[in-house]
């Protein structure tokens, strides 16, 4: 039987004590925490499971903690982000885990040990891939597997380093587990949505091999999706600047590109419910475009000469709408960029990362929405590296765009091309976006989406 599942679930009183100053001040500095520029006032424990008992050379404790910060300026009072943590513990750390640490503990129970971020540490990974294995049941936490896919033993974990919005751990080149770091009630589209696809035989998504949920106070909460590691694969983002760095034409991978959407949105819709939108659920939808980009033009100037023209991206449908024209809308992937695409070395392509936009409500992450929303991310995604290139290939992006929509069509029968309104209006909602995200994270990239809002606010579809 595994360490994991002969354990008792144990919460060490006043553990957050020892944590909290420490805490405070490694938190905020980890790409996946949400509450970027406001302070942390403390914590509250929502649940602690410990999975190797303190005391010994090494103790590890699973937590869920809630993070206390203040209110954005006007917003209502919130009660703080859920954490999913996995805290090792030692006397000293050895070298090869320097990077994890969170630092030296010098009050409450753990007073005079060292802890550190273990899921850097293999013996912690392991633990988690061998309670998945033995399906363990430790305190609340619930290791589930595919009964059909089989987990092998002694599989070499390593942590994944890129910057990341959760935290991931590849097991041998055989599967990753992705931790997902800020916990919410409820069921996680990152994993209903692959399981969905995996029921339809859709080869185009990972099939989940385990996960791991919690329950607490009757809810269900899910942590983590171990599923299999694409091998050798590129992911588009690098891919698409390799070729653009050659010169070279990206239509053909492109067109397979947009193939494999239409699979995955096709198995969606036969899968789960669709919807038809009608003029009141279309205003709704444009209602909310209109919002962001309010919002969007308040926090960033340089928008504000662009927002008339922007503006009237979005009413074209709600016209549309006003004629009576309805549209289709069904679970679709929420966040499709580059990034979220691997290709094989076969030349397969797979789609990854269905958790949506995690800064969303759950429940808004899983409505339905027209497809077209997935097909604008997608190409405002080439109009991203077309833009990032060393060397200008004027027309790339525009090659791109024709190959995808092309390749969409030939498999769901309907190309984005001829719905130009609806297309403008989720491309116009994206580069938004873009333009936020950029001012926050990345300030010398705001001239990319910035480029596009220029254009956006001048075209005309009709
Ligand atoms: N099944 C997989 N096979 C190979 N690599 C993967 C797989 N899933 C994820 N990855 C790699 O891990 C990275 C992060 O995964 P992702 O699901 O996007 O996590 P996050 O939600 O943290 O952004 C991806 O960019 C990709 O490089
Ligand atoms: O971290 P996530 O994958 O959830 O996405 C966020 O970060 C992305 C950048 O890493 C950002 O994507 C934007 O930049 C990409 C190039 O780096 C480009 O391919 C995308 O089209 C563009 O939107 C994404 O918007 C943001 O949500």
């Amino acid at each position: 039987m595994s360490e994991a599942v002969t354990r008792t679930a144990t919460t060490s009183p006043g553990l957050l004590a020892s944590l909290d100053p420490l805490l405070r001040e490694w938190l905020p500095r980890q790409r996946w925490f949400a509450g970027k520029g406001r302070p942390v006032t403390g914590f509250s424990l929502v649940t602690a499971t410990e999975l190797m008992p303190s005391g010994g050379q090494l103790a590890l404790h699973h937590l869920l903690v809630r993070a206390h910060q203040p209110s954005t300026l006007g917003a209502a009072p919130h009660p703080g982000d859920c954490y999913q943590l996995l805290i090792g513990e030692r006397e000293a750390l050895p070298p090869r885990l320097a990077p994890a640490l969170i630092g030296h503990v010098d009050q409450g129970p753990l007073a005079g040990r060292t802890v550190y971020d273990a899921l850097y540490d293999a013996r912690a990974a392991h633990l988690l891939l061998e309670a998945l294995r033995s399906r363990a049941r430790i305190g609340g936490l619930r290791f589930e597997r595919d009964p059909r896919q089989e987990i092998r033993e002694g599989l070499v974990p390593r942590v994944v380093t890129a910057e990341q919005s959760n935290s991931s751990v590849v097991y041998g080149d055989t599967f990753i587990l992705k931790l997902f770091r800020r916990i919410v009630p409820g069921i996680n589209p990152d994993l209903e949505l692959p399981l969905a696809l995996a029921r339809e035989g859709c080869p185009r998504v990972p099939a989940p091999t385990g996960w791991l949920r919690a329950e607490l106070a009757g809810e269900s909460y899910a942590l983590g999706v171990l599923q299999p590691f694409v091998q050798g694969a590129d992911d588009g983002w690098e891919l698409a600047l390799r070729e653009l760095a050659k010169g070279q034409d990206f239509g053909a991978e492109t067109r397979e590109l947009g193939r494999a959407t239409a699979e995955v949105h096709t198995a969606l819709a036969r899968a789960l419910p669709t919807v038809t939108l009608g003029h009141t659920q279309v205003q709704l939808l444009v209602d909310g475009m209109i919002e962001r980009l309010d919002a969007a033009a308040q926090a960033v100037p340089a928008l504000r000469p662009y927002a008339p023209g922007l503006h009237s991206a979005f009413t074209a449908v709600a016209d549309l709408a006003a004629e009576g024209r309805t549209w289709t809308a069904q679970r679709i992937h929420g966040d499709l960029h580059l990034g979220q695409c691997l290709r094989s070395p076969a030349g397969q392509w797979s789609l990854i990362d269905f958790e949506g936009e995690p800064s969303k409500p759950l429940a808004e992450r899983r409505m339905p929405q027209p497809p077209a929303r997935d097909i604008a991310g997608m190409l405002r995604s080439f109009d991203y590296a077309e833009h990032s290139a060393d060397v200008p290939v004027p027309g790339w992006a525009e090659t791109c765009r024709d190959a995808y929509c092309s390749g969409y069509a030939e498999v769901s029968g309907h190309d984005p091309r001829t719905d130009p309104v609806l297309l403008r209006a989720y491309e116009t909602d994206k580069a938004v976006y873009e333009v936020l995200y950029e001012a926050r994270h990345r300030p010398d990239w705001l001239p990319v989406p910035l480029s596009a809002v220029r254009r956006l606010a001048s075209s005309d579809p009709s």
